[in-house]
């Protein structure tokens, strides 16, 4: 059963398309991983889902309401955690907690036993009486997401919800995420983390826009194209340029501390890329071979996808140019 079903949701601000043409289902107790580039559109998009933005054209329904027609009878029935959720800072947690239950109506006799379960279940109970202001940022995010659940919703549309947030406080979220999943809720969240993408059980590849690619992360990540090395050394710039001129070499970015090369088949580039590069006076090199993981494949598909834009943009203005010239 699906419990989101958009079809070519398209949202322009001006001549930008924010959102353009996106079509998508997610399954009921499904947890959705939507990633991108910052501007790709991912606010965009959990804005259009939750009703709060009317897209220009195409449709969408949010358990089986229309997202631009119904949205109070969504809006009572999802929980929204926008990148800054709005926690009031002079109140302590379980005043925000208490504050939202009223915002979302949650009838006074279930809210004592609500609230209790929240605090316990993010394990935020010693801290009910500390000010937001005073709370880390793991800690906000955890209350802010117990703010979102405070009415019992089915779907909840998380923005970047661990955004800045160390990486253990993160593991902590997640872990609260599984348990929810478990009692069936459904999650579409947005996130620049690819080991929080892993966590989904489907991503979505959102660039410019356009929704290029969903599937589990393992089928992602099955769909590298040629095979990976990585290398590590002090001067990646430098070597990146040699390597860029290498026929073996399909295609090389940096990615933290390592420079990642893409190549057709590894063993024989391996040592053909050593010697090269030690013939190009570069012999300090650790080079081996790599697992493709979510952000590779995204690099290659959003390249591969700049790519054939710019070969159309040429094309295009290719023309002009011949009509222009006499000669022609
Ligand atoms: N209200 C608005 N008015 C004009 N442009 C907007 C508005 N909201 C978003 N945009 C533009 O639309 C594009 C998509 O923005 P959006 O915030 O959805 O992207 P994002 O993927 O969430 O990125 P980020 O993670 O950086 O927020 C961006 O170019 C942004 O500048």
């Amino acid at each position: 059963m699906h419990v989101i079903h958009v079809k070519g949701l398209t949202k322009r601000f001006g001549t930008l398309v924010a959102v353009d043409n996106l079509t998508l289902t997610v399954a009921k107790g499904e947890s959705f991983a939507l990633v991108g580039p910052d501007g790709a559109g991912k606010t965009t998009t959990i804005r259009l889902l939750c009703g709060i933005m009317d897209p220009d054209s195409g449709w969408g329904k949010v358990l089986t309401y229309d997202t631009i027609r119904e949205t109070e009878r969504i809006k009572d029935r999802i929980g929204y955690m926008p990148q800054r959720f709005g926690l009031y800072d002079d109140l302590t947690v379980a005043e925000n907690l208490a504050f939202y239950a009223d915002i979302y109506r949650v009838p006074k006799d279930l809210r004592r036993g609500r609230t209790k379960e929240l605090l316990e279940f993010a394990r935020l109970e010693q801290f009910q009486s500390r000010l937001a202001a005073k709370l880390s940022g793991g800690m906000r995010q955890k209350l802010g997401l117990i703010c979102t659940l405070v009415h019992r919703p089915e779907i909840i549309f998380l923005d970047e919800p661990t955004f800045g947030v160390d990486p253990v406080s993160r593991r902590e979220f997640w872990q609260i995420l599984y348990q929810l999943q478990l009692s069936g809720i459904t999650i579409f969240l947005s996130t620049s983390y690819m080991d929080e993408a892993e966590r989904a059980h489907r991503v979505g590849l959102l660039h410019r826009g356009r929704l290029l690619l969903t599937d589990t992360p393992r089928s992602v990540r099955a769909s590298f194209q040629g095979e990976l090395l990585e290398l590590k050394n002090a001067e990646l710039h430098k070597i990146k340029k040699i390597l860029d001129d290498h026929p073996l070499v399909q295609q090389t970015y940096l990615m933290g501390e390592r420079l990642m090369i893409t190549v057709d088949q590894s063993t024989r580039a391996l040592a053909t890329l050593q010697q090269y590069l030690a013939a190009s006076g570069i012999s300090d090199v650790i080079l081996k071979t790599a697992e493709p993981g979510l952000e590779d494949v995204f690099v290659q598909i959003i390249r591969c996808r700049e790519e054939e834009t710019r070969s159309l943009e040429k094309g295009n203005t290719a023309r002009p140019d011949k009509l222009a010239d006499p000669d022609n």
